[in-house]
């Protein structure tokens, strides 16, 4: 008789769980029409899938920045599968504007977001990017009414300001030359303070020591609280709740910006209500301008869609949010790609020019932003190239023949809750859409309408802060080139391309982008 010894049941184990995985594995690859496309051993799309580099055995959230040119070609295919041989969901990943746009169509209800992918965007509930189908349009109906003409006169106004307290607050008023080591750290406190300002109505100075509510009560700065809850995003989705009991400084801070940060909220609320109620004409802050208070007097005049105080919070944590990382970033890749590209700089700058003069003026006027069409081509080209929402995730809401490419006829069915991705950064790197697409080319984006404007999606789900986002930044990038010629730092021996390949190199946190970008400035 045989003896069943510990390493025979291994063994025994082993080979169960082997035919489990290669049953679950045929499985999935019919679950996605057995469509070619990357294996792995994780799915990227999973919480440990995401938190591993990419190499060759795990995609991780960056393989669809690092394998940009070489897995849709390899498949012939714009759209295509990863199916994870040990662990994570099998997914659709697409880079065809025609599956983007079936995908992203709101009318029809064939997709829809599910709670696993959006998970890390709501810390604090349910928000407008988070819901789907008559929810969603209860969120939007509340939050259009604060996007408004006036709200980007206001933010075009703060972002002038800003930049003033910058020029002083950094000592460069007197500089002729300025070292910037990265530009993103100046970009993140510029759209951090803007958004801080322009949504919530809270003014936090350039210079932090000047803050007179600099230290919350729960003993964190806001602005380090705000970094600390994006940073901790994806993290956060891992470690188990009882972990930031520990004495460990990391995991208490993250600990301490929560509570700062869902108390700052909460306050908000409250003060905003109470302001509310008592506004007069004669009352300053009853002339708030800013889109919280917008937004608040939307829900308050309405009586069935009505957002609770959660869906407030949650609402106002994601602009906060979504409305900082975003642009930041991509205000730093078109910053690196102006002062690699010295003569679309120059474009830009005559550009500006060219209205100071037409408006014999020293400053650029808000009515004059639509002729500033070459600088926000530059942050739209910027934006192409490192979209800061890398991918889409959708998921199936019944059978759907989705388009697989613009070819007539080319489709697959899928089955009801099957994954599928947006692949932001493939889509712009499509040479069918944009030729020659490691260029950076910012006449591409003239002439196209806004509703195109594809990285802040497309149909009526696209971004709400897009006119926001173009705001601030074209503001930005004119005082910047106004003040200064932009040149890029390279190391000896080094070529322009070579510095492109070693510094404009695309990473994945919460949101996509360039990582730390130096730049040197010299006076004009
Ligand atoms: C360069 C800057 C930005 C980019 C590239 C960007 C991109 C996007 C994209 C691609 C989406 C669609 C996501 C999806 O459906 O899965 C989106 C949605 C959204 N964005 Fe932005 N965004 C930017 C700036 C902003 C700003 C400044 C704000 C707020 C002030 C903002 C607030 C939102 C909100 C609330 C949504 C959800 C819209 C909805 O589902 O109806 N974004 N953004």
């Amino acid at each position: 008789m045989t003896s069943w010894t510990p390493p025979s049941y291994l063994a025994a184990l082993f080979i169960v769980f082997v035919v489990h995985r290669i049953l679950v594995f045929r499985r999935n690859a019919r679950k996605l029409a057995h469509l070619p496309g990357l294996r792995s051993l994780f799915s990227p799309a999973s919480p440990f899938g995401a938190l591993i580099p990419t190499s060759f055995w795990n995609p991780g959230l960056n393989w669809l920045w690092l394998w940009r040119n070489q897995v849709y070609p390899k498949y012939n295919l714009d759209t295509i599968s990863n199916i994870p041989y040990l662990a994570g969901i099998p997914a659709i990943y697409t880079r065809s504007m025609e599956s983007a746009r079936q995908i992203l169509a709101v009318k029809g209800g064939q997709f829809f977001k599910n709670d696993d992918t959006t998970l890390v965007l709501r810390p604090y509930g349910h928000n407008l990017v988070t819901v789907n189908g008559s929810e969603w349009s209860r969120h939007r109906r509340i939050m259009n009414p604060a996007f408004t003409p006036e709200t980007y006169a206001f933010v075009w106004e703060e972002a002038a300001n800003l930049y003033a307290e910058l020029m002083k607050a950094e000592g460069w008023v007197d500089q002729e030359e300025v070292f910037v080591p990265v530009v993103e750290e100046i970009t993140t406190k510029f759209a951090l303070l803007l958004i801080s300002r322009c949504a919530f109505g809270h003014s936090i100075p350039w210079n932090a020591e000047e803050d007179p509510n600099k230290s919350t009560e729960a003993g964190m700065p806001f602005a380090e609280a705000i970094s600390i809850v994006s940073r901790s995003a994806i993290p956060r989705l891992v470690i188990p709740g009882w972990m930031y009991m520990l004495p460990i400084k990391s995991l208490r801070d993250i600990q301490t910006a929560h509570t700062t940060l869902e108390s700052f909220l909460r306050d908000l609320i409250r003060s905003r209500r109470e302001e509310l109620s008592l506004s007069q004409p004669d009352n300053t802050k009853g002339d708030r301008k800013d889109v919280f208070r917008l937004l608040l007097q939307a829900n308050e005049g309405e009586e069935t869609l009505h957002l609770s105080d959660e869906e407030l919070i949650g609402n106002t944590h994601l602009l906060m949010n979504a409305g900082h990382e975003t642009t930041a970033k991509t205000l730093q890749a078109a910053i690196g790609f102006l002062a690699l590209y010295e003569d679309i700089q120059e474009e830009a700058y005559q550009e500006i020019q060219e209205v100071l003069r037409a408006s014999d003026s020293d400053d650029i006027a808000f009515k004059d932003y639509p002729k500033l069409v070459k600088v926000q081509s530059c942050f739209l080209e910027a934006s192409r190239l490192f979209p800061a929402a890398s991918a889409m995730y959708r998921e199936t809401a019944s059978t759907v023949a989705l388009k697989t490419d613009d070819t007539p006829g080319h489709e697959v069915i899928l089955e009801v809750g099957t994954w599928v991705i947006v692949d932001s950064v493939g889509l712009h790197h499509n040479p069918k859409y944009f030729p020659d697409p490691e260029e950076f080319r910012p006449s591409r984006w003239y002439g196209v309408g806004e509703s195109d404007y594809s990285t802040f999606s497309l149909g009526p789900r696209a971004c709400i802060g897009r006119r926001f986002a173009l705001t601030e930044s074209v503001r930005f990038i004119s005082s910047l080139l106004l003040d200064w010629r932009l040149h890029i730092i390279l190391n000896e021996g080094e070529s322009r391309e070579e510095w492109r390949k070693r510094v404009m190199r695309g990473a994945q946190g919460l949101t996509f982008g360039v990582g730390g970008v130096p730049v040197r400035l010299t006076r004009r």
